[in-house]
This record gives C-alpha cells, structure tokens and sequence, in this order.
C-alpha cells in the first residue's frame, strides 16, 4: 500500500485529460489449457467429470479486471494507478450443450461502454469441439476505478466505436445503465408490488387457505408445493488472507464462488436431482469484504417454474470483534433441474416480496423458452 501511495501523481485530474480508446485496445483471448494441461483439471473438475461453475465465476472476475487494467493502460508507467473492483456481474447467459474437463476452454473480452468512472465488460467463454471453439457463455461485468489506495473514484479512459457493430454495443451499454436504474428504482424495497403481481400473492395466499375452517391463519401447503421457510441453506467462511486480492480485500469471485456453490446445493436439495446453472444476474457488489471479516451466506429458494429454480443469497459480513452484520452482496442464480421441481410457497409477506423479486429476476433472464436441455455445468 505504500508503494501504491506513490502512484497518486499518475491519476487524471479529469476524464478530458486521458487519451480515448479503441475497443480493439482492451480486446483479449485467454485460453485455459484444460485439455492439453491435464495437472491443471483438479481444481476444475466436479465429481460427476464436468467443469466447475464457481471456478469459471472466478475466472471472470479477474478476466474482467485484466481488460479493464488494459483500456487504461499507461505505457510509460511500471503500474497502473488505479483500482479497479467488479461493481455488478450485470448478467451471464449460458449458450453451452456440456463442459468437458479435458477439452481447452478459451475466454475473450474488451470493454463494451464507460462512464466517468466505470466501466462496462463483456467477455466469452468457448469450448473446444474437434477442432472449433464453440461458445459456452456471455457475460457482462461492469468495473469501477478507484485511486491507487483505493479511497476514492479515479477517471478512466474515454472509449470510441470505430464501427457500427461497436457503435451499437456502446448503445446497448448506456441502454443498459438506464435499465439498472429503472430497475432499481422500482425495487420491492422501494415501491408497492404490481396489480398483476398483487393478484398473484394474493391467489397464491388463497390457495394456501384451509378449505375446512373459515379463517385467514390456518394455512395448509397445495399438493406438490414446498414452503419457502423450508428452502433455505446457510455457510458461514473465515475470510483468509489467501483469499485477498491485490487491494488487499477479498476477491470478488471467491464470494461468487461461495455463493454459488451454496445456490447450487439449495436447488439440488430443493428439487431433488442435479441442477444446472442457466443465468447469473444482477449481483451487486455493495461493500467491500474485509480480509478476516466472517462471511455469514444464506441461500434460498424464491420462485421456481417447470424446472426452473431460482435461487437468491444474500451475503454478510462481521468482523471477529464486532457483533453488528453488514449486508455486502445479494447473487442471483438460475438453475434447470433435471426433474420437474414443487412449487415454492411464500407465507409472510416478506417472503412474497422475495418471490416476486425472484419472479422477477426469473423473467428477466434473456428467454428461458430458448433454453435447450443438455446444459452440463456443475458446482
Ligand atoms: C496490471 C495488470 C494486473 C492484472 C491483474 C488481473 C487480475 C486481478 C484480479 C483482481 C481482481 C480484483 C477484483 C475484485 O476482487 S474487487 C472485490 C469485489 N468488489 C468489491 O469489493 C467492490 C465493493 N463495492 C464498492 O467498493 C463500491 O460499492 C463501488 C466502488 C463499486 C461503488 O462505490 P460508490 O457507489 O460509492 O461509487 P459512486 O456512487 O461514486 O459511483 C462510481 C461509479 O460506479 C458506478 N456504479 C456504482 N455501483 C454500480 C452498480 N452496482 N452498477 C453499475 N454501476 C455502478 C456509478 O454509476 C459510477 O459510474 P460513473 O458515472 O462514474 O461512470
């Protein structure tokens, strides 16, 4: 952190003053030599011989920081001035029939849009299929700069499309940012649900209703439904200093690992038989976690469809000398399971609100119909 001190002199006082740059400028290709470096597949590999979801996660995360590190590049400087840390895994859409540990798995990325102190990142993941790279995901990460300490925001480099194609895709960033806010300031947290999503509690709470007594408390599950209360898992990690990054906090794909892998067991105990992942969406990074801090997950089950589960985690932290938890991140998941899953049941209305809010997610992600069947991407 010392060192880092000194780099302050290379931060821009304003955005004007830094050099634009092209896409092609922080565009990547990173290739995991699964197949042709078999010592590499342990920490990949999942009991039933497929690849590790919450691996790949991590993957990303510091694929994203890399691109970002590259738009912002200062040739004439050892090391870069700023900070930069994930802000919001906006949404990965698996596009992928089965990930093989024993295949080369290639990632590629650029930055897609920036602001003044952010930065959009969309990235690829393929497999190698004889001899094509087929693709298996797309994911999109928005990054933050901050100042060398990590103290406060830094500016990062303008960004010019050079074509059409690119020119849509910084539309779509801005397009995206808007949608963020109109999402957030329409959360259940902040506003009244729906009337078309009222009626639905309300007829869900109708159903739950015992047709024997004429009363608004005795409530009785329908066949084949489970209640939310009963859906939920729980992990407590010791953030280890192993698990930091280079700002000396803990990495942000070690949380999503964790959170996913506790997703993960949640859908399967819930359903029954093996879930895979389909989309990851909207998890905000909200506060950093601080290394030793305990990391307290709780994983449940908020709306399930078909085969669809939907699973929210909510994450906290405390430190070992301080009772009081702060919230940290909230992950969204959406796994297919292999059997047709209960419906999930809220009774209070908190829970409703958490169902409406997974409902929500659920339907955000881009096309469930379109979904084909032989997704293969395990914890
Ligand atoms: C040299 C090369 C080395 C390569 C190494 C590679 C491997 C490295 C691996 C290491 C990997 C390390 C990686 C890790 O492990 S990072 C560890 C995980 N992440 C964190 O710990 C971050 C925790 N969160 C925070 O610190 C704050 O909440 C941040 C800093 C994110 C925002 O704080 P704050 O809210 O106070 O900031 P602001 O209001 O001034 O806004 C600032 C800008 O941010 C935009 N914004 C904010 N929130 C969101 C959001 N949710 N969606 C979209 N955008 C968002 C906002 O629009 C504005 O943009 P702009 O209008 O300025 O453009």
């Amino acid at each position: 952190m010392e060192e880092r001190k000194l780099l302050h002199s290379f931060l821009a006082k304003s955005q004007d003053g830094l050099p634009p740059r092209r896409m092609k400028d922080s565009y990547i290709e990173v290739l995991l030599p699964l197949g042709s470096e078999p010592e590499l597949r342990e920490k990949y590999l999942t009991v039933q011989n497929t690849v590790r979801f919450g691996r790949i996660l991590e993957d990303l995360d510091s694929l994203g920081v890399l691109i970002c590190y590259m738009h912002n590049k200062i040739h004439s400087a050892k090391m870069s001035p700023l900070s930069i840390v994930t802000a919001l895994v906006d949404k990965i859409d698996m596009c992928k029939k089965s990930l093989s540990p024993e295949q080369d798995i290639k990632f590629s990325g650029h930055v897609s849009w920036v602001g003044k102190t952010s930065m959009e990142v969309k990235m690829q993941m393929f497999q190698l299929h004889g001899d094509e790279f087929c693709p298996v995901l797309d994911a999109t990460f928005v990054m933050v700069a901050r100042d060398s300490e990590n103290k406060g925001p830094a500016f990062v480099n303008p960004l010019i499309p050079e074509s059409p194609e690119e020119e849509e895709l910084f539309r779509q960033g801005e397009l995206n940012k808007g949608r963020r806010i109109a999402f957030s300031s329409t959360s259940l947290l902040k506003m009244a649900p729906s009337a078309e999503e009222r009626t639905t509690i309300h007829e869900m709470f109708l159903s739950t209703l015992d047709p024997k007594t004429i009363s608004f408390r005795s409530r009785v599950l329908p066949p084949n439904a489970v209640w939310m209360e009963n859906s939920k898992l729980k992990s407590l990690e010791i953030c280890h200093p192993q698990e930091r990054n280079i700002f000396n906090r803990i990495f942000g794909g070690f949380l999503m690992r964790k959170a996913y892998e506790l997703a993960w067991a949640t859908a399967c105990s819930f359903g029954g038989s093996r879930p895979f992942v389909v989309a990851v969406d909207d998890i905000m990074f909200q506060k950093p976690v601080e290394v030793g801090s305990l990391l307290f997950l709780s994983s449940q089950v908020c709306f399930t469809q078909n085969n669809y589960i939907q699973v929210r985690v909510h994450s906290e932290v405390a430190s070992l000398q301080e009772k009081e938890h702060t919230t940290t991140n909230v992950f969204h998941f959406t796994f297919m399971s292999e059997k047709e899953v209960p419906l999930v049941f809220p009774k209070t209305y908190g829970e409703s609100m958490l169902y409406l809010d997974g409902q929500r997610h659920f339907n955000s992600m881009s096309g469930p119909a379109t979904l084909r069947k032989d997704y293969l991407v395990e914890p």
